[in-house]
């Protein structure tokens, strides 16, 4: 089309295929490598072409903040159809009903919720650390993904779903099969021969792909149907007094029960696709995050040493507490945080599309109706004009105050940003904060791999290739 003739093509270019040959039958660690290469060809706006459709670049802080702050611009493009749900708050692609759903649900995670969520959390992560402990005695080297994915698991079934068991029935392959869903959509959203859906559907994966949504499909079914029930047989007589015990608090009995704007209820279908989308987005995230984090305190005993200062000096070993003030007086911790999401941003792409409202303009070129914007938050947050000339370097120093005043504010973009950012974000910053806390004052963490030879793969959530190999020491027999 003619106006995407004013913004530069990434290299190499093939003639009329455009990148699309680059694409082609790739993994998911070439195809994020592919990415990688092209993103840093450019400064502001780039784009490169599958066959005959453009898909712009988004790359500078400039453009990614004026994309992403407008409150019309929060369709998404075809390929977030390869979730295979219709709706819910990741995958809906029509900006306007995207925004019926996100209003209703944004009350779900406000700050009361949050709150109440704390102690369900602890419980969790100590049980975390009790899994963990007989690993600590041999210098064994363990993937501590596993036991993260396990724990944030729990996390959200035990907030979002409001389940009290610390495991149900089917959980481990229930975990199994939602993770090889999404692997199956990381890998075709980066492999163009597996775009159309009448060849797709014809392919080994498919059938595979279909089998696990199933087996997920009947465990969100399982878990709505028993938890309306409950609701329907709770009838002791609620006082005002009662309302804020009486209330419900969790994202499932939330859905359940209340109206959107437009006064209707969540069907039976839009409530399994929001929980899917919950699971689906709240999970592997949070598991990475803290993976990653592990594996940077294990790289660097410095940084580990003063983020266990600081939680000694504010949690007190002999004491159990464990609530939203203590957490908040984490500051250096919460820098190192910030640091870790900046080098491994646990959803490293993003992705938009106009819409016949939205009437963008990027550097003075209009940009029509149904176009395709991505943004990748790994390269925008290595960008040497914006993070210095050595971008690599890991140091929670650049999220002190006043070197945050001085960057502009959208370098940095983890969660996404504007209406349509992450309704998670504020529960997975105290998720992290209370892992790391009771991982912490446990266990000293060490691991042989450098950053250096860290390589990523793209499977939807920021994988690395190989292990998040550390090991773990005892604290008390240090
Ligand atoms: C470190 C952890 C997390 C990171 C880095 C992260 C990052 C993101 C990003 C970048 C987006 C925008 C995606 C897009 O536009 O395609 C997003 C959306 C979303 N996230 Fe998170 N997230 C995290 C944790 C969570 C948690 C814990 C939950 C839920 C409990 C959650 C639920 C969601 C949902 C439902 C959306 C879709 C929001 C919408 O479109 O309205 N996320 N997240």
């Amino acid at each position: 089309s003619r106006y995407s003739a004013k913004i530069p093509t990434v290299k190499p270019n093939f003639p009329l295929l455009g990148q699309a040959p680059l694409m082609w039958r790739k993994n998911s660690r070439d195809a994020f490598r592919l990415m990688y290469d092209f993103f840093t060809q450019v400064d502001r706006a780039g784009k490169m072409m599958i066959g005959p459709k453009p898909v712009i670049l988004v790359n500078h802080p400039d453009l990614v903040q004026q994309v992403l702050t407008r409150n019309d611009m929060c369709g998404k493009p075809f390929f977030y159809d390869f979730l295979g749900i219709k709706g819910g708050l990741v995958s809906e692609r029509d900006g306007k009903k995207w925004l019926i759903t996100r209003k209703a649900l944004n009350p779900t995670f406000n700050t009361r919720v949050l709150t109440n969520f704390v102690p369900i959390m602890d419980a969790r992560a100590k049980k975390l650390v009790e899994t963990m402990r007989p690993l600590a005695d041999n210098g064994e080297k363990i993937n501590i993904l596993e036991y993260l994915s396990e724990c944030t698991l729990e996390m959200v079934f035990s907030t979002t779903m409001g389940r009290k068991a610390y495991e149900l029935p089917g959980q481990k392959d229930y975990v199994k099969h939602l993770e090889s869903v999404l692997t199956r959509l990381g890998e075709r959203i980066v492999d163009v021969s597996q775009f159309l859906g009448v060849f797709y559907r014809m392919t080994d994966a498919y059938k595979k792909e279909q089998i696990s949504r199933k087996f997920c499909d009947k465990f969100t079914d399982n878990f709505i149907l028993e938890r309306r029930q409950e609701l329907q047989q709770d009838t002791k007589p609620k006082t005002v007094d009662d309302e804020y015990e009486a209330k419900s608090l969790n994202f499932l009995d939330q859905i359940l029960t209340i109206r959107k704007s437009d006064g209707t209820f969540f069907g039976d279908q839009e409530i399994a696709n929001n929980l899917y989308n919950v699971m689906a987005g709240g999970n592997d995230t949070s598991a990475l995050t803290v993976s990653f984090a592990c594996l940077f305190l294990a790289m660097n005993p410095n940084i580990q040493a003063n983020v266990f200062a600081e939680i000694s000096a504010i949690f007190d070993p002999d004491q159990d507490q464990m609530d939203l003030s203590l957490l908040k007086q984490l500051k250096y911790t919460d820098r190192f945080l910030k640091e870790v999401l900046r080098l491994c941003p646990a959803v490293p792409f993003v992705a938009r599309e106009t819409s016949t409202e939205s009437r963008l303009q990027l550097d003075g070129v209009k940009i029509p109706p149904n176009q395709i914007l991505a943004f990748n938050l790994f390269t925008l947050h290595r960008r040497s004009d914006f993070w210095g000339p050595d971008p690599e370097r890991f140091d929670p120093d650049r999220f002190l105050p006043e070197a945050v005043e001085q960057r502009h504010p959208y370098a940095y973009v983890p969660f996404s940003a504007g209406v349509r950012n992450c309704i998670g974000y504020r529960y997975a910053k105290n998720s992290l904060l209370i892992m790391l806390v009771r991982i912490l004052q446990q266990f000293e963490l060490g691991t042989d791999l450098k950053q250096e030879q860290l390589r990523y793969k793209y499977e939807i959530s920021l994988k690395l290739v190989g292990p998040h190999s550390v090991w773990l020491k005892k604290r008390s027999e240090l």
